[in-house]
């Protein structure tokens, strides 16, 4: 049922880019459960730990579950809900998967909804009313949405939990706040790591990883400026990396304050349009109120 492949990602907890206190509890947490088998037995609670990670894309959510592999050398297995048949195929899926693993559901908000029902496929949300192909296509997908959100509920806190030990279970959401609280109430996902924009904390980590340095003159101006605009660290690594042979740590740092004061205008432009489409709509409505009165 699954296909084995050589997992080799050089995400370690060194290379993650994150506050380092977070960071080290993340670490500590990890490290106590793969120790605890002796607890866990001993409280009565099956040897498993779930984690909800979530954040905008370009965070580190990947980033981080191969650190976490790597960390504790346990095996991967990703999950794709939206290509599982039902519950039952779920269920054979997960039973199929061995101890020292982290079995992960990504996007756990595009593969359910809120009322159990899967979301049907990007595809299928476009009109197909007047198209045969698209109408048979969608007929057939419909009959494999039967993944529930219920049947996920009770795997967690079932079957999965009754079967083999020592595995780690993975939400990543770019939306948390679309998740069904019952999904993520605490003893599902035991732990909820958020993974958010880059402060100055992780821009140092990424520094030192990508260029080397610990310190430079223009760091203080990146602070700054990292304060007061919103850039995930998959966007700062790209400009810390250096293009050509030529480029040197000075000028990726060049490249990165470039890169932020765009954002920063960009974001500026954002606000002054919603702001003209905010007061625009006010004066439409005066004038259609206006009209009425007359
Ligand atoms: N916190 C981070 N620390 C180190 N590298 C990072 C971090 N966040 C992003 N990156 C870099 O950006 C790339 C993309 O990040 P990653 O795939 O982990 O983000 P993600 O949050 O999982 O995104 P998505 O939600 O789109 O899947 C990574 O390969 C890595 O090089």
């Amino acid at each position: 049922m699954w296909s084995h492949i050589m997992f080799e990602h050089p995400s370690t907890f060194d290379t993650l880019a994150m506050d380092p206190n977070k960071k080290k509890e993340i670490l500590n947490d990890l490290l106590t459960f793969s120790k605890s088998k002796d607890y866990y037995k001993k409280v009565g609670k099956s040897w498993k730990r779930g984690y909800l990670l979530y954040g905008p894309p370009g965070t580190g959510k990947s980033s981080m579950i191969a650190a976490m592999a790597n960390l504790l050398d346990y095996d991967i297995y990703d999950l794709e809900l939206t290509s599982v048949n039902d519950n039952t195929d779920l269920r054979k899926l997960l039973i199929d998967t061995s101890s020292k693993s982290i079995i992960v559901i990504e996007d756990i908000d595009c593969s359910l909804d809120l009322t159990g029902q899967r979301k049907k496929k990007k595809e299928d949300k476009k009109p197909d009313q007047k198209d045969p192909i698209r109408k048979k296509e969608k007929d057939k997908n419909k009959k494999k949405t039967e993944v529930t959100l219920s049947g996920l509920l009770n795997f967690i806190d079932g079957l999965w939990s009754a079967c083999g030990s020592e595995r780690l279970i993975i939400f990543t959401t770019n939306h948390v706040e679309k998740l069904d609280p019952a999904l993520i109430r605490r003893g599902r996902m035991d732990k909820h790591i958020e993974m958010s924009y880059c402060c100055f904390e992780t821009f140092k980590v990424l520094a030192k990883n990508y260029l080397d340095l610990e310190s430079h003159d223009l760091f203080a101006t990146i602070d700054r400026m990292l304060e007061e605009t919103r850039m995930t660290p998959a966007d700062v690594a790209e400009c810390l990396m250096p293009k050509s042979a030529e480029e040197d740590a000075e000028s990726c740092l060049n490249e990165l304050i470039k890169s932020l004061e765009n954002a920063k205008e960009e974001a500026r432009l954002k606000v002054v349009e919603s702001e003209d489409n905010g007061g625009q709509k006010v004066q439409e409505c005066d004038e259609s109120s206006d009209s009425e009165d007359d």
